[in-house]
């Protein structure tokens, strides 16, 4: 194979499907893009043509010979496929009967890829019959954005195939990041380690909603968006590090269940911008104000990161 495949076929068309597509599209991929739901397959369309004007306001690179399609016939976009990345929804039953559901229809020598926000993959491969062609690959959201890729290999996945997914990953201009399997994987443990305590510290009252986003924003985001946390540590000196975490990692939120605050919060039917409340609350238009606001910066912060050293 190539290093990017030719073609390549995303299950599941949701939030991260379209994105997906759109970036392997703007490399030169002919992509099929399968999903159960019409309804799911009609957003789909609309949000992978966003997808692909938001990557002409990056002036990524693009490889001519690039299509996609949408289908409800799996077999349809499965058929001559090379490469195939599962995104349906994070249940780990649902993604092994898709998982099956796809090895009947491709050849023994096919990637088969998970999205997979943190399952475990030796637990997802358990019922496959070739689980050493599949691989953890796990795109951060807005998928089309954040050019920074997890590859986790399972405990019977190819190391053939590991290799494969990284160059493809860099095929395609992103990042890709090898990893040992964890549950949650290296981004989110540490993401949600940052949302415990931030969701900690809103629930004792310690800080507003907007105190806390412009902290982490200005203080922490900033910078660690130009200079890793290894690197972080270096520049702050270990002395620092281990006085301050000396009093303070004993004081750090260490619950195991997800805070009453955000149970509340969905029982009481606030989702966030998916429902028009959450931590704030969103008039009439202001939720689509939010989203175009954060691909503007998103696509800004990029294009500005892009451009300096790497520290
Ligand atoms: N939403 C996020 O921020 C991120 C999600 N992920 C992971 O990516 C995967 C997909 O997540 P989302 O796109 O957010 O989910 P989603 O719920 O938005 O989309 C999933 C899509 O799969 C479709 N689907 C359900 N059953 C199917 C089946 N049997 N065959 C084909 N399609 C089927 C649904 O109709 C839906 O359109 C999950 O594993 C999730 O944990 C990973 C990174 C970020
Ligand atoms: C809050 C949150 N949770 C999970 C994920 C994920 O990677 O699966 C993300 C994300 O942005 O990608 C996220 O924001």
């Amino acid at each position: 194979m190539s290093t990017l495949p030719a073609i390549a076929t995303v299950i599941g068309s949701g939030t991260m499907g379209p994105g997906i597509a759109a970036t392997l599209v703007r490399a030169g991929a002919q992509v099929r893009v399968y999903d159960i739901s019409a309804e799911a397959r009609a957003r789909a369309e609309s949000s992978f043509a966003f997808a692909s004007t938001v990557l002409d306001q990056l002036d990524s690179a693009k490889t001519e010979g690039g299509s996609v399609s949408f289908t409800s016939d799996i077999a349809e976009a499965l058929s001559g496929s090379l490469f195939v990345i599962e995104a349906v929804p994070e249940q780990i039953e649902l993604k092994k009967k898709v998982l099956a559901q796809i090895e009947g229809l491709v050849a023994d020598d096919v990637i088969i890829a998970t999205n997979t926000s943190g399952i475990p993959i030796t637990a997802m491969a358990e019922s496959m019959t070739v689980p050493a062609r599949f691989v953890g690959m796990h795109w951060s959201n807005p998928p089309h954005l954040i050019p920074m890729i997890e590859v986790i290999p399972g405990e019977s996945t190819d190391q053939a195939v590991t290799d494969q997914l990284v160059e493809i990953v860099k095929a395609f201009g992103y990042h890709p990041v090898l990893e040992k399997e964890i549950a949650g994987f290296v981004e989110n443990r540490v993401l949600y380690a940052i949302l415990r305590e931030c969701v900690a510290l809103l629930e004792e009252g310690i800080v507003t909603a907007e105190g806390l986003d412009t902290c982490v924003k200005w203080g922490i985001g900033y910078k660690l968006s130009v200079i890793g946390p290894t690197r972080l540590l270096d520049m702050a000196g270990m002395d620092i590090y281990a006085a301050v975490s000396g009093y303070l990692n004993k004081e750090l939120d260490a619950s195991t269940e997800t805070p009453k605050v955000i149970t509340d919060m969905i029982a009481a039917g606030k989702l966030g911008f998916k429902s028009e409340g959450g931590m704030y609350e969103y008039g009439p238009g202001e939720v689509d104000a939010k989203r175009r606001d954060i691909v503007a910066g998103l696509v800004a912060a990029r294009k500005t990161l892009s451009s300096i050293a790497s520290v």
